[in-house]
């Protein structure tokens, strides 16, 4: 069976890399018009149901074939159930009519229940298959495209098309249906009528069609006006202490304000053009039936027709007038629905540069963890011109800790981002255990590596999830011992429900120090023979610092620790400093030595350690 992220689906119009989209008026998620082809793309999620989909067909039919009947059934009621003034075939004929209404309830019930379930069901489908694939992309593509617009991919886009697989698409065939069934009806039921119709029918629908694209076009704006009230309450939300703290609540009420009064002011011009839609609808609908009638009517008089056929007939027109009204509405759906599966398809087809090779090494067979950069130059693919490490040779040992120190921007994260091949280098080689890590498959490289970030990224879930995140698997025992380990365990369990405490947003409810200990707690749970630690710049109190560095100093035994280092304590104890400038390795050596020899270093030192917490 194709598991949902390995559909790949043909597309002939892919664009993997996108410009700024908020300088492009049609990236707007929920209202570009595609060709309608691009909906071809969806077969393949639909194709999973093709047993609902026969299901709902059938029901559609049966349920049409009765709409349709429910007129021949009026004109028997009238002229042979009214006019013959016979009670039993009156009963006859409504008996008939109610069994059909019954069989039509029960197939509406079902094409209902499995058209919005297929909706439902193919949008979970996609959705997976889109979050499956780009939590495996490679980091880079997310710097070039904004995460706010892969959200909104798979969130409005994915809701459109479950609106119109679930409802607009069984509508539009429904009243597809209905309209050319209504339509054989007419023709075969008076076709003289059937022509005055046809006639009438433009004198409706130009207008609607006019009015009708001006309302579409004001519910775009009116949603793009909801969505920036929307944005503008985010960011609020998210800086409400700096809008605190700066006394700004009034102005940004004010400005709040002008968003939503902007918003109303688009919907109220929009209900303006839907009210005259609507009375100009109804007012030439009932004219065109009037006219019919008029045709018809002195037909009946002149007994040409009969009353029961001129019912029969006037229903039929209804449908059909209804089926064109509907079809056209849903024309503009489908569009917006084709947009957003080209956008959502982008997405799929984008390939991760990243990627396991098809033979990775056997890693259990090494467990060590030696380092080796050899002639390692890097650019980030968004800088092309400006080389982030240029030219590395560095060999570490199992076992050592390197520090690495330098000024901003010198490229110390960047070794790490290639260490966990987060980017590949254009030249030279990372070996791990003797081995190119391009050759390792991409699980047992990162799982031999912990990487402790400068600012701890914690999950909005509890302690235990936080602190299990590399090992899922931990028992209980084996969290509380690594916490332990980070001098956390004692703060943990002074929190309100211990382990089972929920930490908030990225922990807003922890401090500083405590949140680097539960992340130290992480590193040690997943015993790894590589540590990549970024310390913290930002000073802690003397007691935080004592029990953060305390546990690094667990932490760091007889693993191979690569540490930007801040501070001074970590410096001394390393085997070896290595000083970079501007992706370059200027200096190795002990502290002392490069005292001694290194005038960048001792600047460092200086500005940097000397002034931290030691
Ligand atoms: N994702 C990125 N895309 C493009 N350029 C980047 C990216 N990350 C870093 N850089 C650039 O690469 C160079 C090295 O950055 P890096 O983050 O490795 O420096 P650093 O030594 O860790 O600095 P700091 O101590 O300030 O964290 C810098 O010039 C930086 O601007």
């Amino acid at each position: 069976m194709t598991s949902q992220a390995d559909i790949q689906v043909s597309s002939s119009n892919i664009h993997t890399k996108h410009s700024d989209p908020s300088s492009d008026p049609s990236s707007d998620p929920s209202s570009q018009k595609a060709p309608l082809n691009l909906l071809k793309n969806l077969v393949p999620f639909l194709a999973r149901y093709k047993l609902r989909m026969a299901g709902a067909m059938t029901a559609l039919l049966v349920t049409t074939a009765i709409t349709l009947s429910f007129g021949s059934g009026l004109r028997l009621l009238i002229d042979e159930g009214f006019a013959t003034q016979s009670t039993d075939r009156l009963n006859q004929i409504l008996l008939g009519m109610l069994v059909l209404a019954v069989i039509f309830a029960i197939g509406t019930i079902i094409r209902f229940f499995l058209v919005t379930t297929l909706g439902e069901l193919v949008t979970k489908d996609i959705r997976q298959s889109v979050f499956n694939h780009v939590v495996k992309l490679h980091p880079s593509y997310f710097e070039e495209n904004r995460s706010g617009e892969i959200m909104s991919r798979l969130t409005t886009d994915t809701t459109l098309l479950q609106s119109i697989i679930g409802s607009s698409v069984s509508f539009a065939l429904r009243s597809g249906l209905t309209m050319v069934g209504g339509l054989i009806m007419m023709l075969i039921t008076n076709p003289k009528l059937t022509m005055v119709v046809i006639l009438a029918v433009p004198l409706v629908l130009i207008p609607m069609i006019v009015f009708g694209k001006k309302v579409r076009e004001l519910s775009k704006r009116s949603q793009d006006r909801v969505a920036d009230v929307g944005t503008f309450a985010g960011e609020m939300i998210q800086q409400i202490k700096t809008v605190q703290s700066y006394n700004r609540e009034a102005y940004e009420i004010n400005n709040f304000d002008k968003e939503v009064s902007g918003a109303y002011d688009v919907s109220k011009l929009r209900i303006r053009y839907r009210s005259i839609l609507m009375g100009s609808a109804i007012f030439l609908s009932f004219f065109a039936i009037g006219i019919m009638i008029w045709v018809g009517g002195s037909d009946v008089i002149h007994g040409r027709m009969q009353p029961g056929e001129l019912a029969e007939f006037v229903l039929y027109a209804m449908m059909v007038a209804m089926g064109v009204a509907s079809i056209s509405e849903v024309m503009g759906e489908l569009q917006r629905a084709a947009g957003a599966t080209e956008r959502l398809m982008d997405l799929i087809n984008v390939h991760s540069e990243i990627q396991t090779p098809e033979h990775p090494i056997d890693a259990s067979s090494s467990k060590n963890g030696d380092i080796e950069f050899k002639q390692l130059s890097f650019n980030y693919p968004t800088r092309p011109d400006k080389p982030a490490i240029d030219d590395i040779q560095l060999s570490i040992k199992q076992g050592q800790t390197i520090a690495i120190v330098g000024p901003s921007g010198a490229g110390k994260s960047t070794i790490f981002e290639l260490l966990l091949r987060f980017y590949d280098p254009q030249k030279g080689q990372i070996l791990v255990n003797q081995h190119n890590i391009k050759d390792w498959s991409l699980d047992a490289l990162r799982q031999n590596m912990a990487w402790v970030p400068q600012h701890p990224i914690l999950f909005s879930a509890d302690v235990m999830h936080n602190i299990r995140y590399g090992k899922p698997d931990a028992t209980f025992e084996e969290v509380v011992e690594a916490a332990k380990a980070a001098n956390a365990h004692e703060f943990i369990e002074k929190l309100p429900q211990g382990y089972e405490s929920y930490l908030g947003e990225n922990g807003v409810r922890l401090s500083g120090g405590q949140k680097q200990r539960i992340v130290i707690a992480r590193a040690i749970l997943n015993n790894p023979n590589i540590l990549l630690l970024d310390e913290a710049t930002s000073a802690l109190d003397a007691q935080s610092e004592h029990l953060v560095q305390n546990a690094l100093d667990r932490l760091v035994l007889s693993r191979t620790t690569l540490v930007i280092a801040h501070r001074l304590s970590t410096i001394k104890n390393a085997d070896c400093i290595v000083v970079m400038d501007e992706g370059r390795i200027v200096e190795t050596g002990t502290h002392d030595q490069l005292m001694q020899t290194s005038k960048l270093y001792q600047n460092l030192a200086r500005l940097q350690f000397m002034t931290s917490a030691q």
